[in-house]
């Protein structure tokens, strides 16, 4: 039975990777399939890992079928045995509903992958929908860690290296890696807790080299 697949984490926890090499893994058994992204980083039409590689990809825009583009390559004589769907959390709600579908009614294994939340903490609607129709949700084995060390559960966005909640949903943009100076967006993945205070890498070491008044008058 083919099966519609979600598989999530935070920015920078490996999805991409995982994407790569489970087409990879299933193209070399001879299974036909189609790779698909959209607002990768490394630009249009192209699936990036941060380890490296890259793949030519098929770009979802905002009106791609789903449904339309399986259904016409299987009636033109192609084969589709798998399709990998990458940055899903920008897909629409819609598009999520023609993957289910090309699932049930063409049995062809359909692999997602896709952060949950954006820099506010709020679920994407491909994300939700995801959530609402996948057979299997898989949360990414490699934990993505926050400053503090513990696991990382948040994306939160920073522009010219503080912490903002407020902005466009979608702003293409990569982690970043203590830049100096900071990008003027970039995102930095954290536990919740200092996602609600705010404290990103850089704040923490402020605060912590600030110095602080002796208890006595
Ligand atoms: N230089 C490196 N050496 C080893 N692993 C790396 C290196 N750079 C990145 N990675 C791994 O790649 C992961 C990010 O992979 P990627 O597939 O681009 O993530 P995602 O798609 O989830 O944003 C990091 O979590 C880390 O495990
Ligand atoms: C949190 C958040 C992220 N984005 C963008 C930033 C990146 O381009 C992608 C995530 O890619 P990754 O492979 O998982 O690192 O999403 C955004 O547009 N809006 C957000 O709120």
């Amino acid at each position: 039975m083919a099966e519609l697949h979600f598989f999530t984490g935070t920015m920078d926890s490996g999805k991409s990777t995982l994407a790569l090499q489970t087409n990879h893994n299933h193209a070399a058994r001879g299974r036909v399939g189609r790779i698909f992204t959209t607002h990768d980083r490394a630009g249009q039409a192209v699936l990036s890992s941060r380890l490296g590689l890259t793949h030519d990809a098929l770009e979802v825009d905002s009106d791609f079928d789903f449904w339309k583009y399986v259904v016409d390559t299987l009636t033109r004589g192609g084969r589709i045995d798998y399709l990998i769907c990458d940055e899903a959390q920008f897909y629409s709600a819609a598009q999520i509903d023609q993957l289910a579908k090309v699932v049930d009614e063409l049995q062809i294994d359909v692999f997602a992958f896709g952060i949950l939340t954006d820099f506010r903490t709020q679920l994407f609607p491909g994300s939700g929908r995801l959530v609402e129709l996948a057979d299997r949700m898989n949360v990414l084995q490699v934990e993505a860690l926050c400053w503090c060390g513990k696991r990382a559960t948040h994306n939160a966005r920073t522009e010219n290296g503080a912490m903002v909640t407020d902005g466009e949903v979608v702003v293409v943009g990569d982690v970043d890696q203590a830049d100096e100076p900071p990008a003027d967006v970039a995102y930095e993945v954290l536990c919740r807790q200092h996602h609600r205070r705010r404290l990103t890498a850089a704040r923490a070491k402020a605060v912590s080299l600030a110095p602080e008044p002796l208890p006595f008058g």
